[in-house]
């Protein structure tokens, strides 16, 4: 029997290969991450025109794209990485809508000269991010072009039955509380980018870790609204603000003295109290979950309390974001010029 891995006598690159061979893959990479999965709504998955799933909640869709260069780089990260982070992006827009995400569509440009190897590496990862995230590769697009670019699309639902947690919700007096440890994506960038390649912050920057389930943990809880946080946490809070009509005043004593980011500003040669509240406060592509819960309700665990929900003044218009009850400048990730500003 011949080993379909065993790739001694076959074409070693995308452009010796063909377009079947590369979506047998990935196909072969779902099916495998998949194993075990339980049963789904999936009526028609992989090899046909497009998938079909049986819906009886509200359904919701979300596409993010990461590209060569401007997300990643080929020099830092592996193909298992930036397979993994392109699924972990998306699918953490699902989760941020309070939703469970379910199946995830892939629209792939590779690079002809990608080795098999690294493609399949690359399939892999992605699936193994949508098996974590509680989901499942059901269909996708490949073609090549001059850098890779990874564009999952992902879908997702309500266990319970329930509606999506909107940008729009929050209210004055609401408790604004935040999951995980904001800044160290962006903390190992800077790491990567200065020739520290290993630790903790770096890995973070290569593939975020969302915590799915406390998604759908915020909106159970009663969120009256949640967002990722992707561009930094004030451009993402202010966001938030903006679209509720509200200000935010976050309390800077809540947030963790994370070791990690202080360990990177001495490594880099930075003042540590001014580059870590830089990096937790501008610091893109953690994912963590930003939600705000009615004043006096219960926080699910995995959310910290980082500040409270305020009315707008003359002085102060809807999303205007306090800091320690001073308005600051927002500042974080501009996607249109593709750098902090
Ligand atoms: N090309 C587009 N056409 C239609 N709607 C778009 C387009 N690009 C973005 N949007 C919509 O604009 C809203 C904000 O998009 P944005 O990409 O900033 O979301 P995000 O969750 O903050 O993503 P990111 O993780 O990229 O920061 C979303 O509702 C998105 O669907
Ligand atoms: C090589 C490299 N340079 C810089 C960054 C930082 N970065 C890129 S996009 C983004 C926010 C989301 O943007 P978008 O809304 O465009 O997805 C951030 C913080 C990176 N990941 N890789
Ligand atoms: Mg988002």
């Amino acid at each position: 029997m011949t080993d379909p891995y065993d790739r001694s006598s076959g074409p070693e690159t995308i452009a010796e290969s063909t377009e079947a061979e590369i979506i047998q893959i990935f196909t072969a990479a779902a099916t495998r991450a998949a194993a075990g999965h339980p049963p789904t709504t999936l009526v028609v998955g992989n090899g046909d025109d497009a998938a079909v799933f049986a819906a009886s909640t509200d359904v919701v869709a979300s596409t993010d794209m990461i590209v060569e260069g401007t997300h990643f780089r080929r020099q830092w990260s592996t193909p298992a990485d930036i397979g993994a982070r392109a699924v972990a992006q998306a699918a953490s827009d699902i989760a941020a809508m309070g939703a469970q995400v379910r199946y995830i569509v892939i629209a792939l440009s590779l690079t002809t000269d990608m080795l098999l190897t690294d493609v399949e590496d690359l399939a892999t990862g992605a699936a193994t991010e949508a098996r974590r995230a509680g989901a499942r590769i059901v269909g996708g697009d490949v073609t090549t072009g001059p850098c890779i670019v990874l564009a999952p699309m992902a879908l997702g639902d309500f266990e319970d039955g329930g509606s999506a947690v909107l940008l729009s919700g929050a209210r004055p007096g609401d408790t604004l509380a935040l999951s995980g440890l904001p800044g160290r994506s962006a903390a190992g960038l800077e790491l990567i980018s200065s020739g520290h390649t290993d630790g903790i912050a770096q890995d973070l920057f290569r593939v975020p870790r969302p915590e799915y389930p406390l998604g759908p943990a915020a909106r159970r809880c009663g969120a009256t609204a949640l967002t990722d946080v992707t561009d930094g946490l004030l451009r993402d809070l202010s966001g938030l603000c903006r679209t509720s009509g509200v200000v935010a005043d976050l309390d800077r004593s809540t947030f963790v003295d994370d070791e990690v980011l202080r360990d990177a500003a001495v490594v880099l040669g930075k003042d540590p109290r001014s580059a870590v509240s830089e990096w937790q406060l501008t610091g893109g592509e953690d994912h963590g979950l930003l939600a705000s819960f009615p004043a006096g309700s219960d926080i699910p665990a995995g959310y910290a309390a980082c500040g409270v929900i305020r009315e707008p003044t003359r002085e102060h218009g809807p999303g205007t974001v306090l800091v320690d009850g001073e308005a600051r400048k927002i500042s974080g990730w501009d996607s249109a010029r593709g750098q902090q500003t």
